[in-house]
């Protein structure tokens, strides 16, 4: 007997997107079923981010349709780092935490899985563009949650800090999550499918 796929986490169908009144994209498709990653790859300006957030359920699609699972299944990290420079890293951490119900040992975990047990006691003001976005990227860890969407995650991360998401992911993915990233750098995410986006 076989065994139905599972059926995708996030998938979009003919989706065409509008910024500003001029039209960005048409066409779009897409499936990401759980265990799989896809990147979306592209310059500047060719509709990374507006298509993030249209996954996201931020934008409304000018034409076609976007299906995914239910909101508190979906981990969604922009730009911004959203961070507290008031807040040290283990409280903003520590704080996630409980939002997301998780536990001590998971803070320690994603702490060690982007390598930032150290800053523990640093001030969020006091991090440097990389430091933060490995502390943004461990919150979208703890959150749990099985679909992550991801805006340009290793824009400022260094050689170490791109291994080590590409190591969470590769984690996320066994484990029967799934992944859209936007990117204009090479994530050697090897096992992603692409989707190229024009100029
Ligand atoms: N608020 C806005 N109003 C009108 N046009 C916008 C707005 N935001 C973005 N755009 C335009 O939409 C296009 C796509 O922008 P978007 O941010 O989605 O691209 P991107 O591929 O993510 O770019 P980058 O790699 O620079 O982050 C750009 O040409 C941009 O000028």
């Amino acid at each position: 007997m076989t065994t139905a796929p599972a059926p995708a986490l996030i998938s979009a169908a003919g989706v065409s997107l509008e910024r500003g009144g001029r039209t960005l994209l048409t066409g779009i498709g897409l499936a990401v079923a759980p265990g799989e990653a896809l990147i979306v790859h592209g310059p500047n300006g060719s509709g990374k981010t507006t298509l993030l957030r249209a996954l996201a359920g931020l934008v409304r699609p000018a034409a076609g349709s976007i299906t995914r699972v239910e909101a508190g299944e979906v981990a969604f990290l922009g730009h911004a780092d959203g961070l507290k420079p008031a807040e040290t890293v283990g409280e903003a951490l520590g704080f996630w935490a409980k939002l997301f119900g998780a536990d001590a040992m998971a803070v320690e975990d994603a702490m060690a899985s982007y390598a930032i047990a150290h800053l523990s006691r640093r001030g969020c003001d006091r991090l440097s563009a990389g430091q933060r976005r490995r502390v943004a990227l461990a919150r979208v860890l703890l959150s749990g949650r099985r679909l992550w969407l991801l805006d340009e995650p290793a824009a400022p991360l260094d050689a170490r800090g791109r291994t080590l998401l590409a190591r969470a992911v590769e984690r996320h993915c066994a484990q029967g999550g799934a992944v859209v990233s936007a990117t204009h750098v090479d994530l050697g995410w090897t096992r992603a499918q692409v989707l190229e986006l024009g100029a």
